[in-house]
């Protein structure tokens, strides 16, 4: 469904560029969720960022089932949605179903499903009760839950999401988890970043581990630690000490 191959990005001058991303290559299949995991500065949201098409690449390939993003602008468009999440992107003192109204039509969805749609994703996040009360008043879950509701209105094959849960107490971010997994289950193909090392166990079918921008290891949770030589005690290392052993390793 969704491949990068060797895909780079370089900031800065030309004479004295910064590589962000040196040679990223990777595949996602349908209904798979895979983590991007490493630490501050590896790459991860300039890697979102090129597949969502928001910045262009200095070298290599997004490809969507089968054809290159970089021939076929609309492709990008239509298969990937992204979601960053954090306070900004709505209309404080619109309602969420006006919220959604807006991107319904910027999306390009006819008139006559609009309402139909808009319902059907915000009962998908489960904030149905609360469409009509005003973004501004909504906690950070609820605009979290509004936040992947956009991006289910414009109904793509590829979700994209930078730390879905930051920030959110463990209970919500239970629950957007579910989602996450729900949406996996229907098909969704999924790339997700996360610091959150319960998250990435509970939930990547696969982890990318990252670090200065190249990918040091494509496995499973049970890999990387196995990689990380983490040696057992009573019971295998989580992910979470795996990890530590591993990041000095990925850092610039
Ligand atoms: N627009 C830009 N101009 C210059 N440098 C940039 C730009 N965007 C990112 N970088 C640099 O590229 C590197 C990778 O950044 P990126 O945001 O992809 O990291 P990340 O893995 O997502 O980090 P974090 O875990 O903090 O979100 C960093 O050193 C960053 O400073």
């Amino acid at each position: 469904m969704l491949e990068v191959k060797n895909l780079k990005r370089q900031f800065g001058q030309k004479k004295q560029p910064f590589t962000a991303v040196a040679d990223l290559s990777f595949q996602i299949r349908k209904g798979e969720i895979v983590a991007l995991l490493g630490p501050n500065g590896a790459g991860k949201t300039t890697t979102v960022k090129m597949i969502a098409g928001y910045l262009s690449p200095t070298a290599g390939h997004v490809i969507i089932d089968g054809q290159d993003a970089a021939l076929s602008p609309k492709l990008v468009q239509n298969q990937v949605a992204t979601v960053f999440g954090g306070e900004l992107g709505f209309y404080a003192r619109a309602s969420a179903f006006d919220n959604l109204k807006f991107f319904s039509v910027l999306f390009k969805i006819p008139r006559k499903e609009r309402k139909k749609k808009i319902e059907e994703v915000l009962s998908a996040v489960q904030l149905q009760d609360v469409q009509y009360q005003k973004v501004g008043e909504f906690s950070r879950g609820m605009r979290q839950r509004l936040h992947i509701a956009r991006a289910l209105l414009k109904d793509t094959n590829i979700i994209l999401l930078d730390e879905p849960t930051n920030g959110l107490d463990v209970e919500i971010a239970h629950e957007i988890r579910d989602l996450i997994r729900k949406l996996a289950d229907n098909g969704k193909t999924i790339l997700l970043t996360s610091h959150t090392m319960s998250e990435i166990e509970s939930l990547a079918d696969r982890v990318l581990l990252i670090g200065a921008g190249k990918i040091v290891h494509d496995g499973t949770v049970e890999s990387v630690v196995k990689l990380s030589g983490v040696t057992k005690v009573n019971r295998p290392a989580t992910l979470e000490e795996s990890y530590l052993a591993l990041a000095d390793g990925l850092r610039r």
